[in-house]
């Protein structure tokens, strides 16, 4: 997955980033641009300049789209389905066997949860279930927009897990929280729309805790 001075007028303005594979986790502030990137991979948006591949295809081609999940920061989920009806659609949108509905459901641990409507799940059990249907089947690229930011810590355990057991690929994800950015191979760190930093966790945030006060303030600080 690569991406070549991508651009999006007043949102990102020209990032160029290259994945192999593994898992690279975006930091940075609000508004830093997390959002756009993932949505421009996804082929969500137009780009304004630059361009993406994924497995050399640009994100809009309609090959590029059983190659990758995408999860964006509020899924549209309709409030009247089931669970399972979701995760149904999902199954035959992306032309699947029903184990593969039966797996994303256990990794997510949707199992008592498939008889009731989105519109009575929780938060979490809505970002469960948008989690599992975007995952579902396991395509190459996954580019997934603060997947954990409503789950507890026993969802957020199942979906660490389930990143860990994906042995090929790209793993794209905004995150927030620092241990959860320790478990990506790679960071990459936004700021004001730009790329300001990218390494192995243990060198952008440094061994224990020492470094994290830096980038808090590299990342976080208030605008004068
Ligand atoms: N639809 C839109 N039209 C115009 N500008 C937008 C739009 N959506 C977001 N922006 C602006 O683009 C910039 C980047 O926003 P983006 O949502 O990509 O940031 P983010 O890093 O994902 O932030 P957060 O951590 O809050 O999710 C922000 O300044 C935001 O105000």
């Amino acid at each position: 997955m690569a991406a070549q001075g991508l651009r999006k007028a007043g949102r990102l303005l020209g990032v160029s980033l290259e994945v192999r594979g593994g898992v690279v986790g975006l930091l940075g502030p609000n508004g830093a641009g997390k959002s756009t990137l993932l949505a421009l991979l996804a082929g969500r948006l137009r780009p304004d300049g630059g361009e993406a591949r994924l497995l050399g295809y640009p994100p809009r081609d309609p090959r590029a789209l059983p190659l990758r999940a995408y999860l964006p920061q509020s899924p549209r989920l309709f409030p009247h389905l089931k669970a399972r009806e979701v995760l149904e659609g999902a199954r035959r949108a992306k032309g699947l066997g029903r184990e593969a509905l039966e797996e994303a459901a256990g990794r997510m641990g949707l199992e008592g949860l498939l008889h009731r409507p989105v519109g009575l799940l929780s938060g979490g059990q809505r970002q469960r279930l948008a989690l599992a249907a975007a995952l579902m089947g396991d395509p190459p690229i996954w580019l997934l927009d603060e997947p954990t930011a409503a789950l507890d810590p026993r969802g957020r355990e199942r979906f660490w897990a389930w990143v860990e057991a994906k042995r090929e690929g790209v793993v794209l994800l905004a995150l927030h929280h620092v241990e959860e950015a320790r478990r990506a191979d790679r960071l990459a760190l936004l700021r004001g729309g730009q790329l300001v930093e990218e390494g192995p966790p243990e060198l952008v945030l440094g061994p224990g805790d020492e470094r994290v006060p830096w980038l808090m303030e590299v990342l976080y600080e208030e605008p004068a």
